[in-house]
């Protein structure tokens, strides 16, 4: 009786014990056989390889890192040292050329049970991977964006160049002019906010805010200048019917983007999390948002048939118009889903990337006054006392962009890439692709992702030369510095406008060229927009607008670092009088 007791009780335990032990075993043997059969793949390539646990863009590892990757940093460096950088997505900036110069290839395999992954620095393998119309983009890996409906980004092929092709007549050079004298507009009101004594604390919040303002003056004729004011000062006006503003719920979703993708949202709406309620509630009020800016210009443009001709037409008339039939065109070209998709995702990344590179270039400056000293000098020099309202994108953005401000900009795209990975594929259905690694071909199986790593093609001494961190080299080994993170000759310490301003004067002619003294960097090298027919609709854009902006706050006003907190900390902040003096 007593052996019954017991054996009927551990039954169930038993049981699922032994469904744990058979589901591990099969789950390993089954990662085994597809980690050799990945292994002999990668080994048809001849490129070189690195085997990986798993993939970096697989769910697992997306979900289990968290956890993982403490456990797997804590144990000695040379275990993990040379496949673990692969794997770390968010370090990838932060690594640069590092695990590449340690395995000693620009481009190498990683192979996993999940696939193989392309990874290059090289710039010749870069320019293969943009200008061979062969290789695709990795929807799957994008279709996040499609939230929605179907965007530019989370598409590939004729959908994605349709898109594309609509929006294509808004990045003209009259918008540029738009675009131009707005960011000085708003860049006036955003000093008034900086000088704030906690502005230190908010200024991605507060560029973000400047820059979703310019894009939706601009793209959208959404917003006013007294919007920005108000939202740089947090009182943002909430309409009737709403519980947050436009940019709060714009910028709360960009914040939970994976849990509205990922969890069904009835379930969001009911969660014990206030944040994943918040999640739900951003997402639906910025939908609601779209869908009256998109209303609203419907009726706009029923109601003056000559409305959006070709020279003022913004993006909103574009694919309004797009998604409505008319005399030429009885079916539309797109749907509902589909222009909110797109004016979704055009909100998103007309913004985010400026508003990054803004601040980045903000703190850049804060600490190196004697750089920010010089473009001063050059804003003097070429803007003289006149006032934002006086400047134009026709008289003094081509100036600008070939001085001082222009090599800030470019060095800080360089050094503090937006985007630090590239992705591309070798779509999965298609044939073997080749591509040529140091004049060898190598054909690619489908299926295999590709990934340019810009953080470590611009951090290549074969490319970028260090010209300043070399000094600091001669009194330290490199591998000493190596192996101290926070001593790493790049970054900060590696900004070098000479590299851009006396380009025609240095022996880096050798692999750059130069126009009228500016460096043009060597194809392949520098890529901040990507290229070819998937780069950023943006790339003239962005500058455009940050220049303005740069022009604007520095031409009166000043960074420095806040140093005097006594804990170490620094922070950058505004001053109304230059720190240091403009001659
Ligand atoms: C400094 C500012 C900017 C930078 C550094 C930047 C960078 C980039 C990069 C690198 C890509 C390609 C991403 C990939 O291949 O996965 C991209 C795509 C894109 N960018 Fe920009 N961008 C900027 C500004 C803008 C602006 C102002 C707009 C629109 C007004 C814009 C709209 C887009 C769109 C729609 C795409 C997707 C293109 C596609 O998937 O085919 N970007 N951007």
């Amino acid at each position: 009786m007593g052996f019954e007791v017991f054996d009927a009780m551990n039954q169930p335990m038993a049981l699922c014990l032994w469904i744990l032990c058979t589901g591990i075993l099969s789950l390993a043997s089954w990662s085994i056989i597809r980690l050799i059969r990945h292994v002999r793949l990668a080994q048809t390539t001849c490129l070189p390889f690195v085997i990986l646990p798993c993939s970096l863009l697989g769910a697992p590892w997306q979900m289990a890192q968290f956890i993982v990757v403490p456990v797997l940093k804590s144990l000695p460096a040379r275990l993990t040292r040379n496949w673990l950088p692969f794997l770390l997505f968010n370090e990838f900036w932060h690594n640069g050329y590092e695990p590449f110069e340690r395995l000693g290839a620009d481009t190498f395999l990683a192979v996993s049970p999940g696939g193989l992954i392309l990874y290059t620095c090289d710039a010749d393998v870069n320019v293969q991977l943009f200008h061979d119309g062969n290789f695709g983009k990795p929807v799957e890996l994008m279709s996040i964006l499609n939230i929605y409906g179907p965007t530019i980004t989370g598409t590939d092929g004729p959908e994605s160049r349709l898109y594309r092709k609509i929006a294509g007549a808004f990045f003209s050079e009259s918008t540029l002019r738009r675009v131009f004298a707005q960011s000085a507009s708003g860049a006036k009101i955003l000093i008034a906010a900086l000088m704030r004594s906690d502005a230190h604390l908010q200024l991605r919040t507060l560029s973000a805010r400047l820059s979703l303002n310019t894009l939706c003056q601009v793209a959208f004729g959404y917003q006013t200048d007294s919007d920005l004011a108000r939202g740089l000062v947090f009182q943002d006006s909430i309409p009737d019917g709403k519980t947050l503003s436009y940019s709060q719920a714009l910028h709360g979703l960009l914040k939970s983007m994976g849990v509205i993708f990922v969890v069904p949202h009835w379930m969001l709406r009911i969660s014990p999390f206030r944040s994943h309620r918040h999640a739900v509630a951003c997402y639906s009020e910025l939908g609601s948002y779209m869908d009256q800016l998109k209303r609203a210009r419907q009726i706009t443009i029923s109601k003056t048939p000559m409305h959006g001709t070709s020279s003022d037409e913004d993006l909103l008339d574009l694919l309004v118009q797009a998604g409505v039939s008319s005399k030429d065109q009885s079916t539309p070209l797109l749907t509902n889903r589909q222009v909110i998709g797109q004016i979704f995702l055009f909100m998103f990344a007309g913004h985010e990337a400026n508003a990054n590179l803004l601040v980045s270039i903000i703190l850049i400056l804060a600490c190196h006054p004697e750089i920010q000293n010089a473009m001063q000098r050059d804003l003097d020099h070429l803007l003289g006392d006149t006032v934002p309202e006086a400047w134009s994108y026709d008289n003094n953005y081509s100036e600008l962009m070939h001085s001082t401000v222009g090599a800030v900009i470019n060095e800080t795209l360089r050094l503090f890439t937006v985007i630090p990975v590239l992705p591309k594929c070798v779509p999965p259905d298609g044939p073997w692709l080749s591509i040529t690694v140091k004049g060898q071909p190598h054909l690619l199986p489908p299926g295999t992702i590709a990934l340019s790593n810009t953080s470590a093609t611009y951090r290549h001494l074969k490319y970028w030369p260090d010209r300043i961190a070399g000094m600091a080299k001669l009194q330290r080994s490199r591998s000493d510095i190596r192996n101290d993170a926070r001593q790493r000759p790049y970054t900060v310490a590696d900004f070098d406008l000479l590299r851009w301003l006396d380009a025609g004067s240095t022996g880096e002619t050798t692999t750059q060229t130069a126009s009228a003294g500016f460096l043009e960097p060597r194809v392949g090298t520098f890529i901040p927009f990507s290229e070819s027919s998937r780069g950023c609709p943006g790339r003239r854009f962005g500058p455009v607008q940050v220049c303005a902006s740069v022009a604007t706050l520095f031409q009166t006003h000043s960074v420095e670092l806040e140093t005097d907190r006594g804990n170490g900390d620094e922070d950058a902040c505004l001053c109304d009088e230059p720190v240091l003096p403009c001659p």
